[in-house]
């Protein structure tokens, strides 16, 4: 293991901000810790760049415990959210720092420089002023600093957050195509699940300072571990549920569920694909409060006459009834899942 996290923990004023988290990161391994703002998840960064010494647990790297190890003895490269560029120094200079700090001669150093910004899309803007880049160029100058002294770890802490969605999204699959490229080992912090999705081999949600879920972005997006990661996803169909055989006793009624489901007093995801819309008089009887755009369908809120709570629905585009309207709710079990 490149990286083990062992039951690392921190307090804040008695408060355990990263609470006994285990969590190994494997060489050439992409893994994004996501989150909710205030669960840890900066911290969890700081104390593996030892910026933050853990109150108790270790840090192991190459399994060496680094207790004590400063930063810039790590041999971990970090790349903050505000990118952190020396605004007065060219964007070569800016490159060049870590090399600089490494005593690379000045000849290697402007080769090592001029091939980096090769690698992030800026040839040739060795010579350039920092304060004439855009944001996105930013982004890439600061990526270019981190990766020059080659971090066996690098770190990422909101890599894109500043930046606008379009930017973010052609950002985070060149990121990815560079890591895989480079085989570099990252471990990144996003509050986004979209990046952190597009980027990741491996997803770990972070709730209260502590490990909620860690799988592939495809297992977490199909089995969120609780309710708890099912919110943070956006799913808003989830319910208490009694499961027996095929079908569960809901507060939307009985609900059928996949064969083989967990059985008995269990949490319920209906995502708002299983939510089909019937006759009124042939389903559960709900009226639509809101229709919402969403490009590829509509998202229709749907509030259940007989009490329940809110559902959701993905509708073509077409389909999509008004607001008002009196609609009846069938359940379609290949879109529901029972969480363990
Ligand atoms: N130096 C500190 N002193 C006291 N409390 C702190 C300190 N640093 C962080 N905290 C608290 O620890 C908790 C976790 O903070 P952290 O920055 O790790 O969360 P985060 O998940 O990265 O949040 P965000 O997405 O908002 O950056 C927060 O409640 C924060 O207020």
């Amino acid at each position: 293991m490149l990286l083990s996290l062992r039951a690392a923990t921190v307090r804040f004023g008695g408060r355990a901000v990263l609470d006994a988290v285990d969590l190994d990161v494997a060489e050439h391994e992409v893994v994004c810790v996501l989150g909710p703002s205030g669960s840890g998840k900066s911290t969890l960064l700081r104390a593996v760049a030892g910026l933050q010494p853990l109150d108790s647990g270790q840090v192991l790297l190459d399994g060496r415990d680094h207790r004590g190890v400063p930063a810039h003895r790590r041999g971990v490269g970090l790349m903050f959210q505000d990118h952190q560029l020396f605004p007065q120094r060219d964007v070569g200079a800016n490159v060049a720092f870590g090399l600089r700090m490494h005593r690379v001669a000045k000849g290697e150093r402007d080769a090592e420089v001029g091939k980096l910004l090769e690698l992030v899309g800026l040839p040739g803007a060795a010579r350039r002023a920092v304060a004439g880049l855009s944001g996105g160029e930013q982004q890439r100058v600061a990526l270019a600093r981190a990766l020059a002294p080659r971090p066996r770890l690098l770190m990422l802490d909101e890599p894109l957050g500043q930046l606008d969605r379009s930017l973010r999204e052609r950002l985070v699959v060149e990121l990815r195509e560079l890591f895989d490229r480079l085989g570099t080992t990252v471990l990144a912090v996003t509050h986004d699940q979209g990046e952190a999705f597009a980027l990741a081999d491996r997803v770990v949600v972070m709730r209260d300072g502590r490990i909620a879920q860690s799988g592939t972005p495809l297992e977490v997006w199909q089995r969120p571990a609780d309710a708890f990661v099912a919110r943070f996803l956006g799913f808003d169909n989830v319910a208490p549920a009694t499961v027996a055989g095929t079908a569960a006793d809901s507060p939307w009624g009985k609900v059928p569920v996949p064969d083989g489901s967990p059985q008995g007093s269990r949490t319920l995801l209906v995502r708002p694909a299983g939510v089909r819309l019937v006759a009124a008089e042939a389903g559960l009887p709900c009226t639509v409060t809101t229709r919402t755009f969403r490009g590829t369908h509509v998202a229709v809120g749907l509030l259940p006459r007989d009490g329940g709570p809110r559902l959701e629905a993905a509708c073509a585009l077409r389909d999509a009834p008004e607001p008002g309207a009196g609609v009846g709710v069938a359940f379609d079990a290949a879109e529901i899942v029972v969480l363990d």
